[in-house]
């Protein structure tokens, strides 16, 4: 598509191709309902008895396809498969490597509209939003690709020792550690399957991903481009499962010796302990939940504030980790503010996430629309009330569908559900005396992914320089704290959003796959 480059902050005027495109892989899609889907394990597809049947979140009566569901002997087959695939896939020359991660780049742009036609059905996102979920993942191939490249491998000849005697050379060499396991979630199930996966092929691991059983699809669809761009057997291999049973039996499996963990905090915190509580430790990159917060000063746009927080509070309905779950707003402009949001939210185009012009679908699952119903009930309570929303939806064409109704809630400052991350499409709102007190209130949560501010300019150094977020935001009407995008802004959180401090596409990303050797050679 000439002259548009697809990005979450590109995305809300595409050309009309895209819309043409999108709509013939929805059309053809129809008839993959209903089918069978295996696991893939050592080069091949597993048919299990157990299986998991996948509805579409926005008609609960559309079965999308029957899906396998592994148990905990898959779970050894496959890391025993990695185990075996290991030793060839190290040796194999890091720049084969980069060529095959760059044709899996390649195919999965190729099949970019009809993947991305699935992750919209199986996760209730709008068109947009899998388009640009799909399209992530080539990014992040390519770039992994790059890094290796722009590196050399990263193998690295360092001084010789001072030494007159003795001819003394030394190299820096980073190896792959061996078989890393991927744990992703339900939210983005293609882009946090793809992205760590591709990190860890291109270093030389092989690999064992787990999806979330709410969103089997994407991992298969995943599976195939990675099967059907040469990838050898045995060095990737996808596997479904309960994440109490087949996720912990992964993780703690004697045959992996490295985890990627993407979801909940209290998930990562545990696969994190796990992962010391060995003989030695093993590597663990765990991206964990927020509750990402935006300051408003009364200096601000409330025009431009009101449009970046309303696509990032309801976007997706509410269910990024990205997603801004809080304002604090300055008390003289609160109720400008919130008259301004409140019109933004009645515009929102609720409905069937395949339509054009929809721009918030259900939430992906039966626990998050029951959730949306607890936490509208404890948002009347002590002290806070909704201001806007606070309903499930079950107008005609929605009746069949998990669809809420974007809400806004003002709540005094000691209300418990500001700290706690509810993933549904709901944010707070509380009104505060001055920009330090907002600051004090939005980095005193354990969290610290994404952070948004709406203000001068010449308050814009001090949010960045006092903020506690590992993605940050200014003055953005795209998104107040949503909408990262590879070789734009590296993404990853602090504190209780993250076990690195390394975000995802950054320069400091790869090499976390890897272990570092110091290599010296005396001379005879
Ligand atoms: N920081 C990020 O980049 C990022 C990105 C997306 C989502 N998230 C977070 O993910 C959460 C939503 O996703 P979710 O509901 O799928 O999270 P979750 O923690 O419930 O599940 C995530 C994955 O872990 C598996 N799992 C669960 N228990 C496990 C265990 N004991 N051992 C091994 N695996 C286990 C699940 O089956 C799933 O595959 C939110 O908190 C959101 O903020 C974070
Ligand atoms: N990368 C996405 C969020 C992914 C988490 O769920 C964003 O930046 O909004």
């Amino acid at each position: 598509m000439s002259g548009f480059k697809l990005t979450y902050s590109t995305m809300f005027s595409p050309p009309r191709e895209l819309h043409t495109r999108f709509a013939k892989a929805v059309d053809s899609l129809a008839e993959e309902f209903g089918k069978r889907h295996g696991l893939f394990i050592n080069g091949g597809d597993v048919h299990k008895e157990a299986v998991t049947a996948k509805s579409d979140p926005a008609d609960q009566d559309r079965t999308l396809g029957e899906f396998s569901l592994a148990d905990e002997t898959d779970v050894d087959t496959a890391v025993m498969a990695a185990r075996r695939a290991y030793p060839a896939w190290r040796g194999t020359p890091w720049q084969q490597r980069v060529a095959i991660l760059k044709k899996v780049a390649g195919l999965v742009e190729e099949r970019l509209y009809d993947i991305a036609a699935a992750v919209s059905f199986e996760v209730g996102k709008n068109r947009m939003e899998a388009l640009g979920e799909v399209a992530e993942v080539v990014e992040f191939c390519n770039l992994y690709a790059r890094q290796m490249e722009e590196n050399n491998g990263y193998d690295r000849v360092l001084p010789d020792d001072p030494l007159p005697d003795f001819k003394s050379h030394n190299r820096s060499v980073l190896k792959p550690y061996g078989v890393w396991a991927v744990v992703a979630p339900f939210n983005y199930p293609f882009a946090l399957a793809g992205g760590p996966v591709a990190a860890a092929l291109v270093a030389g691991n092989t690999v064992v991903l787990k999806g979330a059983v709410e969103t089997p699809w994407s991992g298969q669809l995943l599976a195939q481009c990675i099967k059907d761009a040469g990838v050898p057997d045995g060095v990737f291999n996808y596997l479904v499962g309960e994440g109490a049973t087949v996720g912990d039996a992964l993780i703690r499996h004697d045959g992996i010796d490295g985890v990627t963990f993407t979801g909940s905090y209290e998930v990562g915190m545990h696969i994190g302990r796990s992962q010391w509580a060995r003989a030695f430790p093993r590597p663990c990159i765990a991206e964990m939940g927020g509750k990402n917060a935006v300051i408003v000063t009364a200096a601000a746009d409330l025009a431009v504030a009101a449009q970046g927080i309303v696509r990032s509070a309801f976007g997706m309905s509410g269910q990024k980790c990205s997603a801004l779950s809080r304002i604090y707003v300055d008390a003289r402009v609160a109720d400008g503010l919130i008259g301004q949001l409140r019109i933004a939210m009645r515009n929102i185009k609720i409905g069937d996430p395949r339509q054009e012009d929809t721009w918030m679908g259900p939430v992906a699952t039966a626990k998050a629309y029951g959730n949306f119903e607890k936490y509208c009930a404890a948002l009347r309570t002590q002290g806070a009330s909704i201001l806007e929303g606070g309903a499930t939806l079950r107008a005609a064409g929605l009746e069949r569908g998990f669809f809420c109704a974007p809400t806004l809630a003002e709540a005094p400052l000691e209300h418990p559900l500001w700290a706690e991350e509810m993933f549904v499409p709901v944010v707070m709102l509380g009104r505060v005396e001055s920009p330090g007190q907002a600051m004090a209130l939005a980095n005193g949560s354990k969290f610290g992914l994404t952070a948004g501010f709406y203000g001068s300019d010449a308050e814009v150094e001090w949010f960045f320089a006092n903020i506690e977020a590992g993605v940050t935001y200014a003055n953005r009407p795209q998104g107040a704290t949503t909408g990262a995008w590879p070789g734009y802004q590296p993404f990853g959180g602090w504190k209780g959003s993250g076990s690195t401090g390394k975000a995802l596409a950054s320069f400091h990303y790869l090499p976390q796959y890897m272990r570092e050797q110091s290599q010296t050679h005396i001379e005879p």
